[in-house]
Protein backbone atom coordinates (compact mmCIF):
# COMPACT_ATOMS: atom_id res chain seq x y z
CA UNK A 1 0.00 0.00 0.00
CA UNK A 2 1.71 3.29 -0.71
CA UNK A 3 0.72 6.90 -0.54
CA UNK A 4 -1.69 8.69 -2.96
CA UNK A 5 0.24 11.64 -4.04
CA UNK A 6 -1.34 14.01 -1.81
CA UNK A 7 0.08 12.03 1.25
CA UNK A 8 2.76 13.76 3.52
CA UNK A 9 3.44 10.38 5.90
CA UNK A 10 3.12 6.80 6.04
CA UNK A 11 -0.02 6.24 7.78
CA UNK A 12 -2.98 4.37 4.88
CA UNK A 13 -6.96 5.01 5.62
CA UNK A 14 -8.92 2.60 5.90
CA UNK A 15 -12.48 1.60 5.46
CA UNK A 16 -13.86 -0.97 7.60
CA UNK A 17 -16.84 -2.49 5.34
CA UNK A 18 -19.54 -4.28 7.08
CA UNK A 19 -21.93 -5.33 4.28
CA UNK A 20 -24.28 -8.25 4.55
CA UNK A 21 -23.58 -9.69 1.30
CA UNK A 22 -21.10 -10.22 -0.71
CA UNK A 23 -22.31 -8.05 -3.70
CA UNK A 24 -22.70 -5.02 -1.17
CA UNK A 25 -19.16 -5.63 0.06
CA UNK A 26 -18.13 -5.30 -3.46
CA UNK A 27 -20.17 -1.83 -4.09
CA UNK A 28 -19.25 -0.57 -0.83
CA UNK A 29 -14.83 -1.20 -1.58
CA UNK A 30 -15.97 0.81 -4.89
CA UNK A 31 -17.34 3.49 -2.58
CA UNK A 32 -14.62 3.62 -0.19
CA UNK A 33 -12.27 4.18 -2.97
CA UNK A 34 -14.13 6.97 -4.45
CA UNK A 35 -14.25 8.47 -0.86
CA UNK A 36 -10.50 8.44 -0.54
CA UNK A 37 -10.05 5.13 1.59
CA UNK A 38 -6.77 3.39 0.87
CA UNK A 39 -7.18 0.17 1.96
CA UNK A 40 -10.50 -1.71 3.08
CA UNK A 41 -10.89 -4.50 5.79
CA UNK A 42 -13.54 -6.99 4.86
CA UNK A 43 -16.04 -7.86 8.05
CA UNK A 44 -16.01 -11.55 6.59
CA UNK A 45 -18.18 -12.43 10.27
CA UNK A 46 -21.05 -9.55 8.85
CA UNK A 47 -21.62 -11.44 5.52
CA UNK A 48 -24.94 -13.81 5.74
CA UNK A 49 -24.75 -17.30 4.46
CA UNK A 50 -20.97 -16.76 4.33
CA UNK A 51 -19.95 -19.03 1.94
CA UNK A 52 -15.75 -18.98 1.90
CA UNK A 53 -14.51 -19.88 -1.29
CA UNK A 54 -16.88 -18.61 -3.46
CA UNK A 55 -17.47 -15.36 -1.27
CA UNK A 56 -13.32 -14.63 -0.45
CA UNK A 57 -13.04 -15.19 -4.25
CA UNK A 58 -15.80 -12.49 -5.55
CA UNK A 59 -14.00 -9.98 -2.97
CA UNK A 60 -10.45 -10.61 -4.64
CA UNK A 61 -11.58 -10.74 -7.84
CA UNK A 62 -13.29 -7.94 -7.64
CA UNK A 63 -11.12 -5.73 -5.37
CA UNK A 64 -10.26 -2.08 -6.32
CA UNK A 65 -8.23 -1.38 -3.54
CA UNK A 66 -5.90 -3.76 -1.67
CA UNK A 67 -7.62 -5.72 1.35
CA UNK A 68 -7.30 -6.80 4.17
CA UNK A 69 -9.38 -9.74 5.52
CA UNK A 70 -10.51 -10.08 8.78
CA UNK A 71 -13.30 -12.95 10.63
CA UNK A 72 -13.73 -12.20 14.07
CA UNK A 73 -15.31 -13.95 16.75
CA UNK A 74 -17.28 -12.50 19.56
CA UNK A 75 -15.09 -13.25 22.28
CA UNK A 76 -13.18 -10.74 20.50
CA UNK A 77 -15.10 -7.68 20.15
CA UNK A 78 -16.62 -9.63 16.53
CA UNK A 79 -19.85 -10.60 15.54
CA UNK A 80 -18.81 -14.38 14.49
CA UNK A 81 -19.82 -17.33 16.44
CA UNK A 82 -19.46 -20.75 14.63
CA UNK A 83 -16.89 -22.69 15.33
CA UNK A 84 -13.09 -22.28 15.57
CA UNK A 85 -11.99 -24.77 13.03
CA UNK A 86 -14.18 -23.17 10.34
CA UNK A 87 -13.40 -19.99 10.87
CA UNK A 88 -9.26 -20.59 10.70
CA UNK A 89 -10.20 -22.06 7.33
CA UNK A 90 -11.37 -19.29 5.73
CA UNK A 91 -8.56 -17.26 7.22
CA UNK A 92 -5.93 -19.54 5.36
CA UNK A 93 -8.09 -19.65 2.51
CA UNK A 94 -7.76 -15.57 2.06
CA UNK A 95 -4.47 -16.24 2.62
CA UNK A 96 -3.75 -19.03 -0.21
CA UNK A 97 -6.07 -17.09 -2.40
CA UNK A 98 -3.72 -14.12 -2.25
CA UNK A 99 -6.05 -11.54 0.14
CA UNK A 100 -3.10 -8.53 0.46
CA UNK A 101 -3.58 -8.72 4.15
CA UNK A 102 -5.38 -10.92 6.73
CA UNK A 103 -5.82 -10.39 9.98
CA UNK A 104 -5.50 -13.21 13.09
CA UNK A 105 -6.10 -12.66 16.62
CA UNK A 106 -3.14 -12.55 18.87
CA UNK A 107 -4.33 -15.92 20.71
CA UNK A 108 -4.04 -17.98 17.88
CA UNK A 109 -1.59 -16.04 15.73
CA UNK A 110 1.77 -17.79 16.29
CA UNK A 111 1.46 -21.38 15.09
CA UNK A 112 -0.61 -20.49 12.19
CA UNK A 113 1.17 -17.76 10.75
CA UNK A 114 4.35 -19.84 10.93
CA UNK A 115 2.95 -22.52 9.18
CA UNK A 116 1.34 -20.37 6.64
CA UNK A 117 4.64 -18.57 5.93
CA UNK A 118 6.77 -21.78 5.29
CA UNK A 119 3.92 -23.21 3.24
CA UNK A 120 3.56 -20.34 0.33
CA UNK A 121 5.56 -17.73 0.80
CA UNK A 122 2.65 -15.75 -0.15
CA UNK A 123 3.16 -12.47 -0.27
CA UNK A 124 0.10 -11.67 1.86
CA UNK A 125 1.09 -9.90 5.07
CA UNK A 126 -0.41 -11.04 8.82
CA UNK A 127 -1.99 -8.83 11.13
CA UNK A 128 -1.80 -9.70 14.61
CA UNK A 129 -4.80 -8.05 16.54
CA UNK A 130 -5.23 -8.57 20.30
CA UNK A 131 -7.13 -6.02 23.20
CA UNK A 132 -6.04 -3.86 25.54
CA UNK A 133 -6.79 -2.26 28.57
CA UNK A 134 -4.91 1.18 28.20
CA UNK A 135 -5.60 2.36 32.16
CA UNK A 136 -4.42 -0.22 33.48
CA UNK A 137 -1.28 -1.46 31.06
CA UNK A 138 1.68 0.52 31.79
CA UNK A 139 4.38 1.45 28.93
CA UNK A 140 6.84 -1.33 29.51
CA UNK A 141 3.87 -3.63 29.32
CA UNK A 142 2.63 -2.60 26.08
CA UNK A 143 6.25 -2.53 24.54
CA UNK A 144 5.91 -6.05 25.99
CA UNK A 145 2.38 -6.93 24.56
CA UNK A 146 4.22 -5.38 21.55
CA UNK A 147 7.44 -7.66 21.00
CA UNK A 148 4.84 -10.76 21.86
CA UNK A 149 3.17 -9.81 18.93
CA UNK A 150 5.82 -9.20 16.38
CA UNK A 151 6.95 -12.43 17.68
CA UNK A 152 4.39 -14.77 16.29
CA UNK A 153 5.43 -13.51 12.56
CA UNK A 154 3.15 -10.74 12.83
CA UNK A 155 4.15 -8.05 10.09
CA UNK A 156 2.16 -5.82 11.56
CA UNK A 157 0.61 -5.11 15.11
CA UNK A 158 -2.68 -4.22 15.74
CA UNK A 159 -4.11 -3.08 19.10
CA UNK A 160 -7.39 -1.27 19.86
CA UNK A 161 -7.77 -0.20 23.70
CA UNK A 162 -10.69 0.64 25.63
CA UNK A 163 -9.83 3.89 27.36
CA UNK A 164 -11.84 5.67 29.99
CA UNK A 165 -9.85 8.73 30.02
CA UNK A 166 -8.10 11.04 26.98
CA UNK A 167 -4.75 10.78 28.96
CA UNK A 168 -5.09 7.01 28.71
CA UNK A 169 -4.13 8.26 24.69
CA UNK A 170 -0.77 9.03 25.59
CA UNK A 171 -0.15 5.29 26.34
CA UNK A 172 -0.73 4.97 22.50
CA UNK A 173 1.01 8.04 21.36
CA UNK A 174 4.35 6.28 23.25
CA UNK A 175 4.04 2.84 21.79
CA UNK A 176 3.10 4.10 18.04
CA UNK A 177 6.29 6.63 18.42
CA UNK A 178 8.30 3.79 19.96
CA UNK A 179 7.95 0.47 17.57
CA UNK A 180 9.87 -0.62 15.16
CA UNK A 181 7.71 -2.47 13.33
CA UNK A 182 4.32 -1.49 11.55
CA UNK A 183 1.46 -0.90 14.11
CA UNK A 184 -1.75 0.02 14.19
CA UNK A 185 -3.16 1.38 18.02
CA UNK A 186 -6.11 3.28 18.87
CA UNK A 187 -9.12 3.43 21.13
CA UNK A 188 -12.71 3.78 19.42
CA UNK A 189 -15.36 6.48 21.13
CA UNK A 190 -15.34 10.47 22.17
CA UNK A 191 -12.59 9.57 24.77
CA UNK A 192 -10.42 8.13 22.25
CA UNK A 193 -10.94 10.25 18.97
CA UNK A 194 -7.77 11.84 19.49
CA UNK A 195 -5.82 8.44 18.98
CA UNK A 196 -7.37 8.04 15.41
CA UNK A 197 -7.29 11.70 14.22
CA UNK A 198 -3.41 11.89 15.47
CA UNK A 199 -2.32 8.46 14.55
CA UNK A 200 -0.53 9.84 11.12
CA UNK A 201 1.75 11.92 13.74
CA UNK A 202 2.56 9.35 15.91
CA UNK A 203 3.35 7.24 12.81
CA UNK A 204 0.43 4.53 13.29
CA UNK A 205 0.53 2.50 10.09
CA UNK A 206 -3.96 2.70 9.13
CA UNK A 207 -5.83 5.15 10.20
CA UNK A 208 -9.76 4.12 9.95
CA UNK A 209 -12.86 6.22 8.62
CA UNK A 210 -16.43 5.43 7.78
CA UNK A 211 -18.07 5.38 4.95
CA UNK A 212 -20.81 7.42 3.69
CA UNK A 213 -24.79 6.20 5.13
CA UNK A 214 -22.72 3.62 7.30
CA UNK A 215 -21.42 4.80 10.46
CA UNK A 216 -19.78 3.34 13.04
CA UNK A 217 -20.24 3.59 16.51
CA UNK A 218 -16.75 5.67 17.64
CA UNK A 219 -15.09 6.43 14.71
CA UNK A 220 -15.04 8.96 12.63
CA UNK A 221 -16.03 9.42 8.74
CA UNK A 222 -13.71 9.10 5.95
CA UNK A 223 -15.09 12.13 4.73
CA UNK A 224 -13.73 13.84 8.01
CA UNK A 225 -10.72 12.12 8.55
CA UNK A 226 -9.90 12.96 5.06
CA UNK A 227 -11.09 16.68 4.22
CA UNK A 228 -11.73 17.96 7.47
CA UNK A 229 -8.65 16.95 9.56
CA UNK A 230 -6.43 16.26 6.82
CA UNK A 231 -5.01 13.31 7.93
CA UNK A 232 -2.81 13.22 4.40
CA UNK A 233 -1.37 16.44 5.92
CA UNK A 234 -0.20 15.42 9.21
CA UNK A 235 3.59 14.54 10.06
CA UNK A 236 5.29 14.34 13.43
CA UNK A 237 5.91 17.76 13.12
CA UNK A 238 2.49 18.84 13.10
CA UNK A 239 1.88 20.66 16.15
CA UNK A 240 -1.86 19.63 18.07
CA UNK A 241 -4.18 22.72 18.96
CA UNK A 242 -7.42 21.46 21.11
CA UNK A 243 -10.67 22.35 22.12
CA UNK A 244 -11.24 21.03 25.71
CA UNK A 245 -14.83 20.43 26.59
CA UNK A 246 -17.33 18.13 27.94
CA UNK A 247 -19.55 17.30 25.34
CA UNK A 248 -17.96 18.55 23.01
CA UNK A 249 -18.58 16.36 19.67
CA UNK A 250 -21.00 19.47 18.94
CA UNK A 251 -18.30 21.75 18.16
CA UNK A 252 -17.50 23.99 14.83
CA UNK A 253 -14.01 24.67 15.89
CA UNK A 254 -12.80 21.62 13.75
CA UNK A 255 -14.13 23.10 10.71
CA UNK A 256 -13.12 26.54 10.96
CA UNK A 257 -9.89 25.77 12.21
CA UNK A 258 -8.60 22.95 10.07
CA UNK A 259 -9.17 24.54 7.07
CA UNK A 260 -7.73 27.49 8.03
CA UNK A 261 -4.50 26.07 9.01
CA UNK A 262 -4.21 24.57 5.51
CA UNK A 263 -4.62 27.60 4.11
CA UNK A 264 -1.78 29.26 5.59
CA UNK A 265 0.18 26.58 5.15
CA UNK A 266 0.69 25.94 9.01
CA UNK A 267 1.52 22.74 10.21
CA UNK A 268 -1.15 22.54 12.85
CA UNK A 269 -4.09 20.43 13.53
CA UNK A 270 -7.08 21.08 15.35
CA UNK A 271 -9.25 17.97 17.10
CA UNK A 272 -12.12 17.97 19.76
CA UNK A 273 -10.46 16.94 23.17
CA UNK A 274 -12.93 15.05 25.61
CA UNK A 275 -11.58 15.83 29.00
CA UNK A 276 -13.00 14.64 32.44
CA UNK A 277 -10.29 16.10 34.65
CA UNK A 278 -8.20 19.02 33.56
CA UNK A 279 -5.47 18.41 36.40
CA UNK A 280 -4.43 15.10 34.72
CA UNK A 281 -5.04 16.06 31.22
CA UNK A 282 -2.69 19.16 31.34
CA UNK A 283 -0.04 17.11 32.92
CA UNK A 284 0.02 14.35 30.42
CA UNK A 285 -0.29 16.51 27.70
CA UNK A 286 2.39 18.98 28.56
CA UNK A 287 4.47 19.09 25.93
CA UNK A 288 5.42 21.64 23.22
CA UNK A 289 3.52 19.39 20.17
CA UNK A 290 0.23 20.68 22.58
CA UNK A 291 0.99 24.54 21.98
CA UNK A 292 -2.69 25.26 22.55
CA UNK A 293 -6.52 25.19 23.29
CA UNK A 294 -9.91 26.67 23.20
CA UNK A 295 -11.35 25.91 26.28
CA UNK A 296 -15.41 25.30 26.08
CA UNK A 297 -18.34 24.30 28.49
CA UNK A 298 -18.01 23.46 31.37
CA UNK A 299 -14.35 24.39 31.43
CA UNK A 300 -13.77 28.03 30.93
CA UNK A 301 -13.37 28.87 34.76
CA UNK A 302 -12.29 25.91 36.39
CA UNK A 303 -9.42 26.31 33.68
CA UNK A 304 -7.95 29.40 35.06
CA UNK A 305 -5.98 27.54 38.15
CA UNK A 306 -4.22 25.42 35.78
CA UNK A 307 -2.94 28.48 33.43
CA UNK A 308 0.32 29.68 34.62
CA UNK A 309 0.13 33.41 34.15
CA UNK A 310 -3.45 35.03 32.72
CA UNK A 311 -3.93 37.82 30.80
CA UNK A 312 -5.79 41.01 32.50
CA UNK A 313 -9.16 41.05 30.88
CA UNK A 314 -9.30 37.17 31.44
CA UNK A 315 -8.41 37.34 34.91
CA UNK A 316 -10.62 40.22 35.44
CA UNK A 317 -13.41 38.04 34.09
CA UNK A 318 -12.45 34.92 35.66
CA UNK A 319 -12.76 32.57 32.35
CA UNK A 320 -10.38 31.55 29.77
CA UNK A 321 -11.60 30.36 26.69
CA UNK A 322 -7.80 30.06 24.50
CA UNK A 323 -4.73 28.83 26.38
CA UNK A 324 -1.16 29.55 24.35
CA UNK A 325 1.86 27.35 25.77
CA UNK A 326 4.80 29.70 25.71
CA UNK A 327 7.50 28.39 22.77
CA UNK A 328 10.50 29.53 25.23
CA UNK A 329 9.48 27.93 29.23
CA UNK A 330 6.35 25.94 27.98
CA UNK A 331 4.28 27.90 30.48
CA UNK A 332 0.70 27.78 29.39
CA UNK A 333 -1.10 31.30 29.28
CA UNK A 334 -4.82 31.79 29.53
CA UNK A 335 -6.61 34.75 27.13
CA UNK A 336 -10.48 35.42 26.79
CA UNK A 337 -11.02 36.04 23.14
CA UNK A 338 -15.03 35.56 24.06
CA UNK A 339 -15.67 39.07 25.53
CA UNK A 340 -14.86 41.23 22.54
CA UNK A 341 -15.99 38.66 20.30
CA UNK A 342 -19.55 39.21 21.55
CA UNK A 343 -19.33 42.30 22.00
CA UNK A 344 -17.84 43.87 19.03
CA UNK A 345 -21.14 41.37 17.41
CA UNK A 346 -23.66 43.54 18.88
CA UNK A 347 -22.10 46.72 19.16
CA UNK A 348 -21.43 45.98 15.09
CA UNK A 349 -25.14 45.04 14.85
CA UNK A 350 -26.22 47.95 16.21
CA UNK A 351 -24.23 50.23 14.12
CA UNK A 352 -25.45 49.17 11.38
CA UNK A 353 -28.92 50.31 12.29
CA UNK A 354 -27.99 52.99 13.32
CA UNK A 355 -26.04 54.10 10.13
CA UNK A 356 -29.18 53.03 8.06
CA UNK A 357 -31.43 55.07 10.13
CA UNK A 358 -28.94 58.00 9.91
CA UNK A 359 -28.24 58.28 13.38
CA UNK A 360 -25.23 59.67 14.50
CA UNK A 361 -22.72 57.00 16.32
CA UNK A 362 -21.11 58.57 19.14
CA UNK A 363 -19.14 55.98 21.73
CA UNK A 364 -20.05 52.49 21.93
CA UNK A 365 -23.90 52.07 20.82
CA UNK A 366 -24.47 49.52 24.17
CA UNK A 367 -23.19 52.61 26.43
CA UNK A 368 -26.00 53.91 28.82
CA UNK A 369 -28.37 50.66 27.92
CA UNK A 370 -29.86 48.50 30.00
CA UNK A 371 -27.89 44.96 29.59
CA UNK A 372 -30.24 41.54 30.90
CA UNK A 373 -27.92 38.61 30.80
CA UNK A 374 -29.10 35.09 31.28
CA UNK A 375 -26.53 32.59 32.31
CA UNK A 376 -23.23 33.87 34.82
CA UNK A 377 -21.14 31.07 33.53
CA UNK A 378 -17.70 31.33 31.43
CA UNK A 379 -19.78 32.86 28.66
CA UNK A 380 -21.95 35.19 30.66
CA UNK A 381 -18.66 36.35 33.05
CA UNK A 382 -17.17 37.25 29.06
CA UNK A 383 -20.50 38.68 28.38
CA UNK A 384 -20.80 40.90 32.05
CA UNK A 385 -17.77 42.27 31.88
CA UNK A 386 -18.05 43.32 27.63
CA UNK A 387 -20.70 44.89 28.74
CA UNK A 388 -19.79 46.61 31.51
CA UNK A 389 -16.50 47.72 29.86
CA UNK A 390 -18.38 49.79 27.30
CA UNK A 391 -20.72 51.22 30.01
CA UNK A 392 -23.73 49.11 30.33
CA UNK A 393 -26.22 49.11 33.04
CA UNK A 394 -26.45 44.71 33.95
CA UNK A 395 -28.87 42.68 35.36
CA UNK A 396 -27.85 39.31 35.55
CA UNK A 397 -30.18 36.19 36.38
CA UNK A 398 -28.79 32.74 37.00
CA UNK A 399 -30.58 29.58 38.22
CA UNK A 400 -27.70 29.46 41.02
CA UNK A 401 -28.11 32.74 42.42
CA UNK A 402 -25.29 33.34 44.05
CA UNK A 403 -23.45 33.08 41.15
CA UNK A 404 -25.17 35.55 39.54
CA UNK A 405 -24.62 37.78 42.85
CA UNK A 406 -20.98 37.21 42.68
CA UNK A 407 -20.60 38.33 38.57
CA UNK A 408 -23.19 41.48 39.48
CA UNK A 409 -21.26 42.80 42.01
CA UNK A 410 -17.76 42.45 39.94
CA UNK A 411 -19.51 44.14 37.34
CA UNK A 412 -21.18 46.72 39.73
CA UNK A 413 -24.79 45.12 38.30
CA UNK A 414 -28.00 44.08 39.82
CA UNK A 415 -28.64 40.19 40.37
CA UNK A 416 -31.82 38.88 40.10
CA UNK A 417 -33.50 35.25 40.53
CA UNK A 418 -33.80 33.23 38.07
CA UNK A 419 -37.69 33.03 38.01
CA UNK A 420 -37.72 36.74 37.70
CA UNK A 421 -36.60 36.00 34.10
CA UNK A 422 -40.10 35.51 33.39
CA UNK A 423 -41.65 39.12 34.34
CA UNK A 424 -38.79 40.92 33.76
CA UNK A 425 -40.03 44.15 32.00
CA UNK A 426 -37.05 45.96 30.17
CA UNK A 427 -37.31 49.34 29.70
CA UNK A 428 -37.16 50.04 25.68
CA UNK A 429 -34.10 49.75 23.82
CA UNK A 430 -32.19 47.19 26.33
CA UNK A 431 -30.33 44.75 25.25
CA UNK A 432 -31.24 40.80 25.96
CA UNK A 433 -28.09 38.19 26.20
CA UNK A 434 -28.19 34.28 26.79
CA UNK A 435 -25.28 32.82 28.29
CA UNK A 436 -27.25 29.56 28.85
CA UNK A 437 -26.87 26.43 26.63
CA UNK A 438 -30.33 26.81 26.69
CA UNK A 439 -31.96 25.90 23.18
CA UNK A 440 -28.41 24.34 21.95
CA UNK A 441 -28.52 21.25 19.01
CA UNK A 442 -30.44 18.70 19.89
CA UNK A 443 -32.27 20.58 22.57
CA UNK A 444 -33.62 23.47 19.74
CA UNK A 445 -37.15 23.62 21.20
CA UNK A 446 -35.50 25.24 24.55
CA UNK A 447 -35.18 28.90 25.72
CA UNK A 448 -34.95 31.15 28.44
CA UNK A 449 -38.31 31.77 30.10
CA UNK A 450 -38.20 35.61 28.90
CA UNK A 451 -42.09 36.55 28.05
CA UNK A 452 -43.22 36.15 24.38
CA UNK A 453 -44.82 40.20 25.14
CA UNK A 454 -41.66 41.66 26.45
CA UNK A 455 -39.25 40.22 23.59
CA UNK A 456 -40.46 43.33 21.25
CA UNK A 457 -39.10 45.66 24.21
CA UNK A 458 -35.43 44.59 23.71
CA UNK A 459 -33.34 46.41 20.86
CA UNK A 460 -31.32 43.56 20.84
CA UNK A 461 -31.36 39.90 21.37
CA UNK A 462 -27.76 38.20 21.26
CA UNK A 463 -28.03 34.15 21.65
CA UNK A 464 -24.37 32.48 22.91
CA UNK A 465 -25.83 29.11 21.71
CA UNK A 466 -24.66 28.92 17.75
CA UNK A 467 -25.65 25.38 16.57
CA UNK A 468 -28.37 26.61 15.67
CA UNK A 469 -27.99 29.41 14.20
CA UNK A 470 -30.98 30.83 14.88
CA UNK A 471 -32.06 29.42 17.95
CA UNK A 472 -35.43 29.33 19.37
CA UNK A 473 -34.97 32.10 21.46
CA UNK A 474 -33.94 34.69 18.49
CA UNK A 475 -37.14 33.57 15.84
CA UNK A 476 -39.19 34.48 18.86
CA UNK A 477 -36.80 37.66 19.38
CA UNK A 478 -36.93 38.71 15.29
CA UNK A 479 -40.49 37.80 15.20
CA UNK A 480 -41.23 40.36 18.17
CA UNK A 481 -39.43 43.11 15.96
CA UNK A 482 -36.02 42.79 17.71
CA UNK A 483 -32.69 43.16 15.80
CA UNK A 484 -31.20 39.47 16.12
CA UNK A 485 -27.39 38.53 16.76
CA UNK A 486 -26.45 35.06 16.14
CA UNK A 487 -23.89 33.08 18.60
CA UNK A 488 -22.17 32.07 14.94
CA UNK A 489 -21.23 36.28 14.93
CA UNK A 490 -19.62 35.32 18.75
CA UNK A 491 -18.17 32.16 17.49
CA UNK A 492 -16.19 33.11 14.12
CA UNK A 493 -14.66 36.35 16.03
CA UNK A 494 -13.61 34.16 18.98
CA UNK A 495 -12.05 31.74 16.50
CA UNK A 496 -10.26 34.35 14.68
CA UNK A 497 -8.72 35.97 18.08
CA UNK A 498 -7.80 32.33 18.56
CA UNK A 499 -6.01 31.65 15.11
CA UNK A 500 -4.08 35.35 15.97
CA UNK A 501 -3.12 33.75 19.73
CA UNK A 502 -2.41 30.47 18.75
CA UNK A 503 -0.06 30.80 15.56
CA UNK A 504 1.58 34.68 16.03
CA UNK A 505 -0.05 35.58 12.87
CA UNK A 506 -2.68 37.92 11.28
CA UNK A 507 -6.37 35.75 10.46
CA UNK A 508 -7.55 35.52 7.41
CA UNK A 509 -10.78 37.01 8.68
CA UNK A 510 -12.77 37.37 5.50
CA UNK A 511 -12.04 33.56 4.54
CA UNK A 512 -12.61 32.31 8.05
CA UNK A 513 -15.88 33.83 7.96
CA UNK A 514 -16.91 32.21 4.41
CA UNK A 515 -16.00 28.92 5.71
CA UNK A 516 -18.32 29.15 8.73
CA UNK A 517 -21.08 30.89 6.98
CA UNK A 518 -21.10 27.56 4.54
CA UNK A 519 -21.48 25.66 7.46
CA UNK A 520 -25.09 26.82 8.52
O1 LIG B 1 -17.52 29.17 23.48
C1 LIG B 1 -16.75 28.79 22.62
C2 LIG B 1 -17.15 27.78 21.67
C3 LIG B 1 -16.22 26.60 21.72
O2 LIG B 1 -16.34 25.98 22.97
C4 LIG B 1 -16.65 25.57 20.65
O3 LIG B 1 -17.74 25.04 20.80
O4 LIG B 1 -15.94 25.36 19.67
C5 LIG B 1 -14.80 27.06 21.52
C6 LIG B 1 -14.40 28.11 22.54
O5 LIG B 1 -13.14 28.64 22.21
C7 LIG B 1 -15.36 29.26 22.54
O6 LIG B 1 -15.06 30.17 23.55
Amino acid sequence: MGSTGMLNNSTTICAPLMAQSVEQMVKDMHQAKAEGAQVVEIRLEHIKNFQPHQDIQIILKNKVLPVIIVYRPKSEGGRYEGDEQSRLEALHLATEMGADYVDFELKVASDLIWEQKMKDGSATKFIVSCHINAMTSSDEELNNLAASIRATGADIIKMAANVTDITEIARIFHLLSHCKVPIIAYSAGERGLISQLLCPKFGGFLAYGSIEGNSIPGMPSLYSVIHTYKLGYLNSETKVFGLVSKPVGHSKGPLLHNPIFRHENFNGVYVPMFVDNLKEFFNIYSSHDFPGFSVGFPYKEAVVEFCDEVHPLAESIGAVNTIVRRPCDGKLIGYNTDCEAAITAIEDALKEKRCTGNEVALGSPISGKLFALVGAGGAGRALAFGAKSRGAQIVIFDIDFGRAKSLACAVSGEARPYEEVVNFQPEKGSILANATPLGMHPNTDQRIPVAEATLGDYELVFDAVYTPKKTRLLKDAEAAGAIIVSGVEMFLRQAIGQFNLFTGREAPKELMREIIMAEF
